[in-house]
């Protein structure tokens, strides 16, 4: 049985005593009213003065569950909480007591890691994952109604056992007791049987997938499932990229991502500076062939994160493929430069760099909070002489300025389908409809970016995008708009692999190994 420790103490590293068992804990916190056992219905648990320690549910399991339920719940979780917990930015274990009822053990390094692959895991395989839950359920009310946590417990379960290939004995075990302990011996019983469906089918290699057959809509949604995308995604690739490139996309978003680090110049800290670093904590890297300041690693990060590498500012991640927009605006020092949608500021602070403390960049966004993060990046980094941050929606900003430059960055808001590898929720976030708003915000802002261009000077539009209704059709009808614009092909300033045959910038992240971005070089000419 599992063992729930209760003790009356303020700090959680200094709980010893054991006072309460199982049955206590399941009468005082598995009633009705318990947050996680009604979906979206439940009544918020009052505040706990006790903390109950439980040592026997695996720590990485209960937190990836726990976030698992904020990501998915956003706002409707926080209602779920005490009062207490609502917008308190507690960590991460407070929210476990206040959903589960009981604390674990603190996560080490080995947790932290299994939590990032679980959630990150469970949340790409979502469709995939409740194809085969709804598949092996008794009914399909069964699964509609299942309550939010039993739901995140059994995909987990089915992540580790058919996607990560884990111990399938450890898994059932390990959920079941999870099942139990944080919802009710039901629960545990229901996790059991259905988990032990999925390894007899597995065994067999009879997992109930469905078949690449019928029409274009039945095999999209095939696809969709297959693959773990949301249909709308899967047509309006099939349709840009063809079957083949569309199904090579949905791998590349599937994978766990590979981060870029950039060495901050501004501190004169530079790649070789990065390398010696990386070298010492042994985190295997590589240099980006694309980029003099970059630096590739694919795993590593949590011992960069510990050696404070980014809190001292003496590198930032960023993507390869957002540092190529910046060789595109091709910062020179003393120049003045307009970045438009600056914030949280991966560009405007690579650029600033770049002008090496001779220039200035006025940093436009309409989000406080995201200048503020660009604000303080700017000082941590040591270019904040060179950057200052203008609060202000660019379209009214455009309106009322009368200074104009001579380089413009305008990197749109956009639906950021070339990063879903490193947004695993995104893809579910994104509707279709979003895209058409998007496209008109996007014409909205080129015009007021435009206006602030002097004649002979250079707009670079950019899009962390692979849809052509973002990029070449926005430039396309800008171009119609503004003839007094023209394209500047980009090939002197990123390699020609990323040069698409309109000279536009294009990064593909199967193609790449990055994510995928684009931009276009527009010059004015009056
Ligand atoms: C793709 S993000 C910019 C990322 C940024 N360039 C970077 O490299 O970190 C788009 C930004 O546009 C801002 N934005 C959206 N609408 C805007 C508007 N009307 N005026 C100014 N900024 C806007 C958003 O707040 C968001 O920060």
């Amino acid at each position: 049985m599992a063992c729930v420790l209760s003790v009356r103490v303020i700090n959680y590293s200094e709980i010893v005593k054991a006072s309460s068992n199982q049955s206590k804990f399941d009468k005082k916190n598995r009633g009705p009213n318990s947050a996680t056992s009604t979906r979206g219905r439940g009544t918020p648990r009052t505040a706990h003065r006790t903390q109950k320690l439980n040592l026997e549910v695996s720590p990485h399991r209960a937190v990836s569950a726990v976030r698992l339920m904020r990501i998915e719940l956003g706002g409707a979780f926080a209602d779920l909480l005490n009062e207490k917990g609502k917008g308190s930015g507690d960590n991460e274990m407070g929210y476990v007591e206040r959903t589960l009822g009981f604390r674990t053990r603190v996560l080490d390094d080995r947790d932290l890691r299994l939590v990032t692959d679980i959630v990150g895991g469970t949340i790409r395989w979502r469709r995939y994952l409740d194809h085969l839950i709804l598949s092996l359920c008794h009914d399909e009310n069964t699964f509609t109604r299942m309550e939010p946590l039993l739901l995140q417990i059994l995909r987990i379960g089915f992540y580790e056992i058919v996607k990560l290939g884990m111990p399938p004995y450890a898994v059932v075990d390990e959920n079941v007791r999870l099942a139990k302990v944080s919802l009710r011996p039901g629960a545990g019983n229901m996790v059991n049987g259905i988990l032990r469906k999925l390894l007899f089918l597995k065994e067999n290699n009879s997992l109930p997938l469905p078949k690449l057959e019928g029409d274009d809509r039945a095999q999209a949604r095939a696809l969709a499932t297959l693959y773990s995308h949301p249909v709308w995604m899967v047509r309006r690739w099939t349709k840009y990229l063809g079957v083949e490139e569309a199904i090579k996309l949905m791998i590349w978003n599937n994978t766990d991502p590979s981060f870029s680090l950039r060495a901050n110049s501004g501190k004169g800290f530079t790649r070789a500076d990065l390398v010696t670093r990386l070298q010492m904590l042994k985190v295997p890297h590589e240099i980006s062939p694309n980029l003099d300041d970059f630096v590739r690693i694919k795993t590593g990060m949590q011992s960069v994160l510990q050696a404070g590498l980014l809190k001292e500012g003496l590198c930032s991640v960023q993507d390869e493929s957002a540092g190529l927009v910046v060789s595109i605006v091709d910062p020179q020092p003393g120049e003045s430069i307009i970045d438009c949608c600056a914030a949280p500021g991966g560009k405007t602070l690579f650029m600033a760099a770049r002008l090496s403390g001779r220039g200035a960049i006025s940093a436009i966004d309409i989000n406080k909070g995201r200048l503020r993060i660009l604000k303080e990046a700017a000082k941590l980094q040591n270019v904040d002489n060179v950057v200052t941050t203008v609060d202000a929606d660019l379209r009214t900003f455009a309106d009322q300025n009368q200074d104009k430059s001579n380089k413009v960055l305008l990197d749109a808001p956009c639906s950021g389908l070339g990063v879903l590898s490193k947004r695993p929720d995104l893809r579910w976030n994104r509707r279709w409809e979003d895209m058409e708003q998007l496209k008109a915000l996007q014409d909205d802002l080129l015009d007021a970016a435009s206006m602030l261009v002097k004649p002979g000077g250079v707009l670079v539009y950019s899009t962390c995008s692979i849809d052509p209704g973002e990029n070449e059709e926005r430039v396309a009808a800008f171009l119609l708009r503004h003839p007094e614009f023209c394209v500047d092909p980009v090939d002197s300033y990123v390699p020609a692999d990323f040069v698409t045959e309109h000279g536009f910038y294009s990064s593909n992240p199967v193609k790449h190994s990055i994510d995928g971005a684009f931009a276009a070089r527009l010059v004015r000419s009056s």
